[in-house]
């Protein structure tokens, strides 16, 4: 099972400029979150700051029990073997094969031996739907395979968290469905922990467990789906049903695959209150997703805590039973 992430009383700072400040959240081990928020807000610097490549003035990070804040860099350098990441623009080297890119941090961090080595990558490569293209550069591949190249890397290592940093970034809504899929798949496969950064509407609506919104220096809510999709903050409203009136202003505009997820999940989330879009089962022939069962459990712990529009949309059958209460 993948591990918690807990983030307490986060800030950072580029001089003076802070890029957002007392963030805290957890985490949940296994679960899929998804931070969300326009451009800008430091969604990939709150990514670096939990693997412990940016240093926060302020606050900690918790994994397995090391603060990647303020631990030396010895523990920090051994807790970020547990993370795999998969960066904005995939991170492959031009000049090597698919196979070579996704083997490369097994020959650069293990000692494992060239036939294992190749099962690993192609076990990896079956999962992104990319057997048959070993051979392949970077350059020759589009950009949704490059993506999941990047994924393939992410996983080689068997992390227990991982962090992906708009992993949708220049792709058509058609083929961020599909990674869409693929996100919950992996999920269903490798229990891992798993935060998306993204600023798609077709992600957040239908992929996380939970998620959170930076906005303007601060985290404005995290927790279970629920509780976003139907708050009544002002500009989450805003950013989830694609208004332009709000406080979300022309500085921080979307792009195009962020209209496109409006079009398909503004109208059903500005409308009056309905169900919500459904999330992503695994796809058939999968094991189920092992946090289903865990959130449902830490929904019936939090229940008194959620707001009212969030309850009504998990249902009565998620509350808590009669003797449950604490
Ligand atoms: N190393 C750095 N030095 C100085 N400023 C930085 C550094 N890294 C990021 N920033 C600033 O921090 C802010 C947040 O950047 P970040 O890339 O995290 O935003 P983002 O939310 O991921 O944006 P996008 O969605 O466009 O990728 C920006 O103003 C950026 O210029």
């Amino acid at each position: 099972m993948g591990i918690e992430v807990i983030v307490e009383g986060l800030t950072k700072s580029f001089g003076r400029q802070t890029v957002w400040q007392d963030v805290s959240l957890t985490l949940p081990p296994g679960e899929v979150s998804v931070l969300l928020g326009p451009s800008g807000t430091g969604k990939t610097v709150f990514l670096k700051s939990v693997i412990g490549l940016l240093k926060p003035e302020r606050g900690r990070v918790l994994v397995n029990g090391v603060d990647m804040v303020n631990s030396p860099e010895r523990d920090i350098y051994e807790v970020r073997k547990l993370f795999g990441l998969m960066f904005q623009d995939g991170a492959l080297f031009g000049s090597m094969s698919l196979f070579d890119n996704i083997a490369f941090p097994l020959r650069e961090h293990t000692r494992t031996k060239e036939t294992k080595i190749r099962r690993i990558v192609m076990e990896r490569m079956e999962m992104v739907g990319l057997l048959g293209a070993e051979r392949k550069l970077p350059g020759e591949i589009s950009g949704g395979m490059r993506k999941r190249a990047g994924l393939a890397r992410a996983l080689v290592l068997d992390p227990q968290i991982v962090l992906c940093d708009e992993p949708d970034s220049g792709l058509d809504p058609v083929r961020t469905s599909y990674l869409s899929q693929l996100l919950i798949d992996l999920n269903a496969q490798t229990d891992a922990t798993m935060l998306i950064v993204t600023h798609n509407l077709d992600i957040a609506a239908t992929v996380p467990d939970n998620m959170g919104m930076l906005f303007r220096r601060g985290l404005v809510a995290f927790g279970p789906r629920e509780v976003l999709l139907t708050s009544e903050e002002p500009v989450v409203r805003q950013f989830l049903t694609g208004r332009r009136e709000g406080p979300i202003g022309m500085s921080e505009e979307k792009d195009e695959a962020t209209l496109a997820g409006e079009l398909r999940y503004g109208a059903q989330l500005s409308g009056p209150p309905g169900p919500l879009p459904a999330q992503l089962e695994p796809s058939p022939g999968l094991p189920a997703r092992s946090a289903v069962r865990r959130r449902q459990a830490r929904v019936r712990e939090l229940w008194d805590e959620l707001p009212a529009p969030a309850r009504a949309a998990l249902g009565a059958a998620a509350a808590p039973g009669p003797g449950e209460r604490a």
